[in-house]
């Protein structure tokens, strides 16, 4: 096998100019010019309190002046009563406090500046500059910070710099950081630090994640980063929820898709009414109208007045911030570079195809000409991925396929095979388009057109994780002519290069694109029903 990933042949290839790999994760220089200091403190919300604070600083500043220049009051302190050197002693030591505090803001705002964190809302805690800091601010337990340095994680990742401080200062906190970027651990770390050891009493944290997929994986996460702590950390499964006795269950972390837990609360009376902590990953497909009313009546379950609700995801429309400002109280925002936007170390790519028979001429010759695994495939539905798989089964590559049909077990295999490398081509549908981490992905291929903007973000978002550089192809047909605009404007503002006419289309609003297909079988078709709602 070729070493060359960038395999994908005819059509138009838009690369990204590079230049040193996107050190997303690195520190950058700190320019203290003042110029910068101010625009970057404009940026912040915290500016009205930076302002407050100068104006009295002026003030201050004023009669301090005025009074050293009329009487020498602060130099002469013989001539004083102690009385009146108390209060210019107070008076010094709060000028100095908000000179501090003052100074603080300003270091804050260009730290934030040089790792594209924007922040608001009110008295935001300053980002970790380290995980040290988890210690000298924080007391972090050691187990922790020996799990964090066993799995090499050197630097917080910006999310982690500043959604961990915000959620161990008990604020809630709704977060958009671009994908593989790390925000598992920016929500795991502080809820066990605050859990600090297991105890008894119901539920005291939830996290939810849209499919068993994820839950599974943030399970292991969890388990991971509580190492060498007794934390009771249990993941909904079938057979915990048809078996487990509700009426006592205790768990520290429980870890659930909203279907399960909602069968829990309303068939099993789970009680959540002790829940401090409530994670909604991928918040944005939490609230989509399918899982919403499963999310609702999580949240009305979790009664416990002083709960701390966060919300994640790469992708956060502003629907669900609209539902986030709703929920929650005193909430800090955190966005990690700009909104919906897709990562920057993935190297993006168009290729027409002309038609249906095209895609799949296309995708073979590639493969015969290099394959440089692990390659992921996305498809529209579970048809098409049994389709492309009964296809591709036969090429002399290792292929698997993963969607909504298979069982469990086989679910779980396939995601399994996929990361040990014994699978190298895995067909899929967007079942695993969210949030799933196989470690080094060097190619998506989006066989099918995404049907919109955080199906693309999120799709890609399998590969150029962590730092890594990555590959995506979308392959497109004249049906998905009109939404080329879209991905060209998600491309460009990753920092790919778009050829002007591709910005020069007409944009037209890009939900549910899914058209009637040509089947992807060479063998016979049997005309089908058109469907605009796919099985995954
Ligand atoms: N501080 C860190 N340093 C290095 N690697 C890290 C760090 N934090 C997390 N990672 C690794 O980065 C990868 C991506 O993390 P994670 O799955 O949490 O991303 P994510 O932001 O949730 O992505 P998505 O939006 O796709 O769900 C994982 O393999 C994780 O182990």
């Amino acid at each position: 096998m070729a070493n060359d990933s960038s395999f994908l042949f005819a059509g138009i290839r838009f690369d990204k100019k590079f230049g040193t790999d996107i050190a997303r994760f690195q520190k950058k220089d700190t320019d203290n010019s003042l110029a910068k200091i101010q625009s970057v403190i404009e940026d912040e919300e915290n500016k009205e309190t930076i302002e407050a604070v100068s104006a009295k600083k002026r003030k201050r500043k004023k009669t301090s002046s005025e009074a050293v220049d009329g009487f020498s009051v602060f130099r002469s302190s013989t001539s004083k009563s102690n009385k009146e050197v108390k209060v210019d002693d107070n008076e010094d030591e709060s000028i100095r406090l908000k000179k501090e505090q003052n100074k603080q803001l300003e270091r804050d705002a260009i730290f934030r500046k040089n790792h594209n964190i924007h922040v608001s809302g009110y008295n935001v805690p300053s980002a970790l500059q380290s995980f040290d800091e988890l210690n000298t601010r924080y007391k972090c337990p050691s187990y922790l910070l020996r799990n964090l340095a066993e799995l090499g994680f050197r630097e917080p990742t910006p999310i982690q710099r500043q959604a961990i401080p915000v959620l161990l200062q008990d604020r809630e906190c709704f977060a958009c950081a671009p994908t593989g970027s790390g925000k598992t651990l920016a929500f795991v770390c502080p809820m066990l630090m605050k859990l600090k050891a297991h105890a008894k009493g119901g539920v005291r944290a939830v996290i939810i994640c849209h499919s068993r997929e994820l839950s599974g994986q943030t399970y292991r996460e969890c388990k991971k980063l509580a190492k060498g702590e007794k934390f009771r950390i249990k993941l909904m499964t079938k057979s915990l929820l048809r078996n487990a006795d509700f009426s006592k269950f205790s768990c520290d972390v429980l870890i659930s898709t909203p279907l399960r837990l909602r069968l829990a609360i309303k068939k099993k009376k789970v009680d959540l009414s002790r829940v401090e902590y409530l994670v909604l990953d991928e918040s944005d497909k939490l609230f989509e109208p399918g899982l919403f009313t499963q999310i609702d009546s999580i949240i009305k379950a979790c009664t416990n007045p002083s709960i701390i609700r966060s919300l994640f995801s790469a992708t956060l429309p502003d629907f669900v911030e609209d539902r986030a400002r709703e929920l929650m109280h005193d909430a800090v925002r955190v966005i990690v570079g700009r909104k919906n936007m897709a990562s920057e170390t993935i190297k993006q790519k168009l290729v027409f195809t002309g038609s249906e028979e095209g895609k799949l001429i296309a995708i073979r010759q590639s493969f015969a000409e290099s394959l440089n695994p692990p390659v992921l495939i996305f498809v529209q539905s579970k048809e098409r991925a049994k389709e492309l798989y009964g296809e591709l089964a036969f090429d002399n590559i290792r292929v698997d396929v993963i969607h909504s049909d298979l069982s469990q077990d086989e679910r779980e295999n396939a995601v399994d095979n996929f990361r040990a490398g014994k699978t190298w081509v895995l067909i899929a549908t967007d079942v695993v388009a969210r949030g799933m981490d196989f470690k080094g992905i060097n190619c998506v291929i989006n066989y099918d057109f995404p049907d919109s903007a955080s199906a693309y973000i999120h799709r890609i978002g399998r590969s150029g994780r962590a730092g890594r550089s990555g590959e995506a192809i979308t392959f497109y047909t004249e049906e998905d002519i009109p939404f080329l605009r879209n991905v060209a404007n998600l491309m460009a503002s990753s920092g790919c290069e778009v050829p002007s006419w591709l910005t020069e289309l007409q944009k037209k609003k890009w939900k549910k694109h899914r058209p009637n297909r040509d089947s992807i079988s060479t063998k016979p078709v049997v005309e089908k029903e058109n469907s605009t709602k796919p099985d995954l």
